[in-house]
């Protein structure tokens, strides 16, 4: 009989497998934590170990002031900032942190990345921040974290001449995040190489936000109906709907989709 925290172990391990996938990592760089929900304890990888030889065994169980409480190998260099994070932020489950090149070098320059593709209103809802640069071996990169993040909805935040850290409601969720973070990263700085590259409009983003957070996927029905029922209700509102067309009339439709 597996425990909830057996399965988190088991989940963190897994996740650290996605960072090498999606490329976001190199060597021994980068690390996933999970919080143990209903508890005041995270799971985070051990340090230094190659991702190759990551097992839910080595994971490291932490309290949230980033003290062991079970695991024999030393955690994380990044066990504080994470802690912190969950100290400062109830409603995270998970924590990533990576050096993905392309988000990476929008830190070494300390620009944010601006919420100019569609991609980007999905997930983040807005430009991808920056942090403070800061060095780690206390609170300060926890710090910057929370600081930057405060109050903004993107999941992601370029720690200045570091590296990514995310967020979300569980580890799976921030690797998500670090996974699309790194998307968004390489395609606007290959847009940049092509030409000026312009935000979206914050009404825009607003929308593709709200349809891709609430709707996107296997949304349930109400909430997949809610999300036309704008549509429908300007169709509505615009003018009275078309009497049925007798079956052999043909039905001419305007460039708006209504009954010409
Ligand atoms: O950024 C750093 C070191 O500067 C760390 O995040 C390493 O990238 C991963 O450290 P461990 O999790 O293996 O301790």
């Amino acid at each position: 009989m597996t425990t909830p925290l057996d399965r988190l172990k088991a989940e963190v391990c897994a996740l650290h497998a996605e960072l090498l996938r999606w490329g976001l990592v190199a060597w021994t760089s980068g690390n996933v934590s999970g919080r143990l929900p209903g508890s005041e304890l995270m799971v985070i990888k051990p340090s230094g170990l190659s991702y190759d030889e990551l097992t839910p065994e080595q994971m490291i169980v932490c309290d949230l002031d980033g003290k062991v409480v079970e695991g024999e190998l030393s955690p994380s260099s990044d066990t504080a900032a994470h802690a912190y994070v969950y100290r400062n932020r109830p409603d995270v489950g998970g924590v990533v942190h990576t050096h993905s090149p392309y988000a990476t070098a929008w830190s070494a320059v300390g620009e944010p990345i601006p919420c100019a593709i569609t991609a980007m209103g999905d997930e983040f809802g807005d430009d991808i921040p920056v942090g403070p640069f800061a060095l780690i071996g206390d609170d300060s990169i926890g710090q910057g974290i929370v600081a930057t993040l405060d109050g903004h909805r993107s999941p992601a935040v370029l720690m200045r001449q570091h590296g990514v850290f995310t967020i979300g409601k569980n580890a799976k969720a921030a690797v998500k995040a670090a996974v699309m973070c790194e998307d968004v990263a390489r395609t606007v700085h290959l847009a940049r190489q092509l030409g000026p590259v312009s935000r979206l409009p914050q009404q825009d983003i607003d929308r593709l936000y709200d349809r891709y957070q609430n709707v996107y996927g296997q949304a349930p029905a109400d909430k997949a109906a809610a999300a036309q029922a704008p549509a429908a209700a300007q169709t509505s509102a615009a003018q009275a709907p078309a009497a049925p067309a007798p079956a052999q009339a043909p039905v001419t439709v305007g460039s708006e989709g209504e009954p010409a």
